[in-house]
């Protein structure tokens, strides 16, 4: 209050020299922000509004995006439009022109490149870790942990049952705490913390998945990444770095976590020495980590190298499924009724398999409700995200120069009656699963095959190569609630909305949700 009272007090004594030169100050950023601006523009057509080249548009469009995507769909179906951003011009496309965007190559309209832009990575996470420059990471995903999710099942298991229990800390049914075995917990942070620890175990095996000191640096870098990138974006390209400085988090991160990463490798070398290269192959950890090493064209046993590899992993890996899985919990706490169908599923198929990956596989309903969360609340409402490196010409006619983003509009997409039917709005759990069941759509009813309709994961050469891994995390920890636990809002409390940050569909942060020990018969 006190800091309120002291800056009210300097603007009613603020003389007409200082308003004049407050509004000069913001007049050049604005014009500033036209000028850099101006290069990313294209030819398509404008939604929003041109005026002060476009700020004004901008500024709303940061919390508002959705709006801009709806009307540019229905005005311009099949074509593109631009709409601004506080960061540059965005030209959107849907329809027949994602052909275009899957078939251009890197070397015209560029993942890499965007992906810096978008969250200012050259400034928030540093030049050496830029994103996807080094294929050999990609390679390893995709060569390594698909097809080792069979293999990793048993690990990613027990660390999803302890971390929930460990975080839900419930009382046993039949205690002398009974009658308040309903606890309310912060739905995003219980989330978040649990899916950290899945990712972790993944990543760099048992020693350090338990460790808090390091799940909390996990944990904050991507969060601090992505909101440092947004306001290091909406400067003037000139202050970027400048403000960079103060709001990097990268240089900290990197440095907690070096420590670590080094130990890490320093117990394999030594492990290897000991066992011998033949030994070894039997005995080495089947971790990200262990991938990353062993990648041909990659860093070996470089910590410093791995190191910073393994953060952009976390910022590829830990908030997008966390969110996705808050966003899945929201409408299961919101409706009992699909509770019973899909509790009746999962506990069919544990009876008859087990805890295994079989039983997993076998969760239709369960597969279909999460696919239809992340079909009307995706965590991002524009995807498969390029930049020009060259001049390019869409078959609309719109020409991209050197310099424009394009994305695909993903929101209108996923929620398009033309595509998914006079209830396209509608949360339809079964939506997909009952399609199996009549055959019909094969295998685009699972909720990792991308389609021209289903861009939740990306769509063409860049594809999330960490998609399996995060769908089979996310319905494992999913099939674990139904089967053990009960979960509701707070008497009187709905389905909070999400929020809209840019580019990002956030489910809300603050709401709660209640536990208890499920009542086994
Ligand atoms: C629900 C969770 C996730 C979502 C929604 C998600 C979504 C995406 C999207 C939309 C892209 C861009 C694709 C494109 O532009 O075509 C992408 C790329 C990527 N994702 Fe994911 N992702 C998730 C989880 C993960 C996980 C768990 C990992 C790692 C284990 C991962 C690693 C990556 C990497 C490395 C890329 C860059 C690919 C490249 O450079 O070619 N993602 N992801």
């Amino acid at each position: 209050m006190a800091s309120v009272r002291v800056a009210l007090v300097a603007l009613q004594s603020m003389t007409a020299q200082g308003w004049a030169s407050i509004g000069v100050f913001l007049g050049s950023i604005v014009v500033l922000y036209a000028l850099t601006n101006e290069r990313s523009k294209t030819n398509a057509p404008v939604v929003g509004s041109a005026w002060l080249g476009g700020y004004w548009t901008a500024v709303r469009a940061t919390v508002g995006l959705t709006g801009y995507l709806e009307e540019g769909y229905t005005k311009y179906k099949n074509t593109s439009f631009q709409v601004p951003a506080l960061r540059a011009w965005v030209t959107y496309i849907q329809g027949d022109l994602l052909t275009d965007l899957r078939k251009a190559k890197d070397d015209v309209l560029n993942f890499d490149e965007e992906m810096n832009h978008a969250a200012e990575l050259q400034y928030t996470i540093g030049t050496a870790m830029r994103f996807g420059r080094k294929a050999w990471h990609i390679d390893a995903l995709r060569k390594q942990l698909t097809p080792s999710l069979a293999g990793i099942f048993p690990s990613v298991l027990e660390e999803v049952q302890w971390g929930w229990e460990k975080e839900l800390k419930l009382p046993e049914l039949g205690t002398a705490e009974e009658g308040k075995e309903w606890k309310e917990v912060k739905a995003s942070d219980t989330v978040l913390r649990c899916v950290c620890r899945t990712v972790t175990r993944m990543f760099v095996g048992t020693t350090l998945c338990r460790n808090e000191g390091y799940l909390e640096i996990s944990r904050d870098f991507s969060g601090t990444v992505i909101t440092s990138g947004f306001m290091i974006g909406a400067c003037p390209g000139f202050m970027k770095s400048w403000v960079s400085e103060w709001l990097s988090p990268a240089p900290d991160a990197i440095a907690k976590f070096l420590p670590y990463t080094e130990a890490l490798v320093r117990v394999r070398e030594q492990l290897k020495e000991k066992y011998g290269e033949e030994e070894w192959e039997s005995h080495k950890p089947n971790d990200l980590l262990q991938w990353f090493i062993d990648a041909p064209g990659g860093p070996g046993p470089d910590a410093n190298a791995l190191n910073l590899t393994l953060l952009g992993m976390n910022f590829a890996a830990i908030h997008s499924s966390a969110m996705t899985m808050t966003h899945v919990l929201y409408n299961l706490a919101a409706s009992p009724e699909y509770t019973r169908e899909l509790r009746e599923e999962v506990d069919a198929c544990i009876q008859e398999k087990g805890w295994t990956r079989d039983a997993l596989d076998r969760m239709i309903k369960l597969e279909s409700f999460i696919k239809e969360s992340m079909r009307l609340t995706p965590i991002l409402v524009s995807s498969v995200g390029r930049r020009a490196l060259q001049p390019f010409t869409l078959s609309d006619g719109t020409t991209l120069p050197k310099g424009a983003h394009i994305y695909a509009n993903l929101w209108s997409t996923q929620r398009d009656p033309a595509l998914w039917g006079a209830d396209a709005e509608t949360f339809d759990p079964w939506r997909f699963s009952r399609a199996a069941a009549a055959g019909e759509g094969g295998a685009k009813n699972l909720f990792t095959t991308p389609t021209p309709e289903f861009l939740f994961w990306g769509y063409g050469e860049h594809i999330c190569p960490g998609r399996f891994f995060a769908a089979q995390s996310i319905k494992l920890a999913l099939a674990n609630i139904i089967g053990n636990y009960d979960v509701k809002f707070p008497e009187g409390k709905t389905k909070p909305a999400p929020s809209f940050f840019g580019n990002a569909c956030v489910p809300d942060q603050k709401a709660t949700v209640l536990f208890r020990r499920r009542e086994k018969a």
